[in-house]
């Protein structure tokens, strides 16, 4: 016989599926951040406390053919746990980019009929798991929505509280050091996505060309599983980081997001990027791939760029890699060592096939 999917269940079958996992996580939670979630999931609406800070608030979608894929180029098959984490990851990443700590999410689920039930579980599990494992204990699941349709789409709100003002991409003044923290708990690392994105069809054929399908599929985890360095959020923000983003469509792109903001240029330094670029050279040489590319264009890694007053005390783990310079006319929002490099990075509407 085979699994149940989602077209044999009803409605409140799925949610018994995902409740047992969440009403567990949110008890768990509320010993943690007493007081935060006054009301989980089971009513019309959830009922949170967010008194003590700035609320921020944010959400993001993961689509099938989009964002993931149910089968990807080198065998590897997302799993409903990975669809949960990385939905989830993506959401908290940006409420650390603000200097937030998470408090709540909210995750709504189109669900094509042909759907295991199981695989819902595992997305259920998926979210609480990257809950935690990425140091967010206190946050709560408090809600979401099902329904069904032709793709499989995951959408999740996030909800986080500051200690004191947000930090926004537009705070980055000329002199002040930018600066980015590039692994987080497991390892992600800028480029990293990039590179398991990168389809075996562009390997080069000197013989054992590809990588073990396995580390292709999975270096460190990603894309499937990325690693935001959620407690640096915070910690970037009380040692007075004054612009914050979370790389999500890449370095290039995300940095050329606040130098534009902010009204200057940044300029990085070669040789920290090169630390990140060096652990890629193998597998990008495998592939036939450039890991500058990876570096500068890969999105999805999650780390959190920031820029610093210069002189300012960095949290451990945060890296150097540039600085804010005055914005000249015409010149490129994001140089390395002074010069212009092609803009790449992640953009929705301009990409075409390209993983
Ligand atoms: N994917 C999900 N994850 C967590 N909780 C969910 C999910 N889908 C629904 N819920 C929760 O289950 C309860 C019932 O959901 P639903 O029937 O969609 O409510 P309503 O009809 O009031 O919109 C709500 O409290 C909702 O927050
Ligand atoms: C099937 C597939 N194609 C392409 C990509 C690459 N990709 C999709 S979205 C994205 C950037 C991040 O997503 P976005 O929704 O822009 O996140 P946000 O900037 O809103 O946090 C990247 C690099 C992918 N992950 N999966
Ligand atoms: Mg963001």
């Amino acid at each position: 016989m085979s699994a149940p999917t989602v077209g044999e269940a009803s409605e409140d079958e799925l949610l018994t599926e995902i409740r047992a996992v969440i009403d567990e996580h949110n008890a768990a939670a509320a010993a943690r951040a007493p007081g935060r979630t006054l009301l989980g999931p089971g009513d019309d609406c959830a009922v949170l406390d967010l008194t003590g800070g700035r609320t921020v608030l944010t959400t993001d979608t993961q689509t099938s053919g989009q964002d993931y894929l149910l089968e990807w180029p080198c065998g590897y098959r997302t799993r409903g746990f990975d669809l949960g984490w990385k939905s989830a990851a993506q959401n908290l990443a940006d409420v650390a980019a603000m200097g937030a700590e998470p408090v709540s999410l909210v995750i709504s689920l189109t669900l094509p009929p042909e759907t295991p039930v199981a695989f819902v579980g595992e997305m259920a599990r998926g979210y609480a798991a990257a809950v935690l494992a990425l140091g967010a204990p206190g946050c709560s699941i408090a809600g979401g929505d099902l329904g069904s349709g032709g793709e499989l789409s995951a959408t999740v709100a996030a909800l986080g509280l500051t200690r004191g003002e947000p930090v926004r991409r537009s705070g980055a003044r000329e002199g002040a050091s930018s600066r980015r923290r590039d692994r987080g708990p497991s390892g992600g690392r800028a480029g990293s996505a990039a590179g398991a994105r990168t389809p075996p069809g562009s390997v080069r054929g000197d013989g054992d060309g590809a990588l073990p399908r396995r580390r292709a599929g999975r270096p460190g985890g990603l894309p499937a599983r990325p690693c935001p360095p959620l407690a640096l959020g915070p910690a970037m923000a009380a040692a007075g980081a004054r612009a914050m983003i979370d790389v999500s469509d890449g370095l290039l792109r995300d940095g050329g997001r606040v130098a534009r903001a902010s009204g200057v240029a940044i300029d990085l330094r070669e040789e920290p990027l090169n630390a990140l670029v060096d652990p890629l050279r193998e597998a990008a040489r495998r592939l036939g791939a450039d890991p500058w590319e990876w570096v500068l264009g890969g999105g999805e890694d999650h780390g959190i760029l920031a820029c610093f007053p210069q002189g300012a005390p960095l949290p451990e783990g945060v890296v150097a890699i540039g600085s804010c310079r005055t914005l000249k006319q015409g010149a490129p929002p994001v140089s390395i060592e002074g010069r212009a490099r092609e803009d790449l990075g992640w953009d929705h509407f301009a990409a075409e096939d390209r993983l």
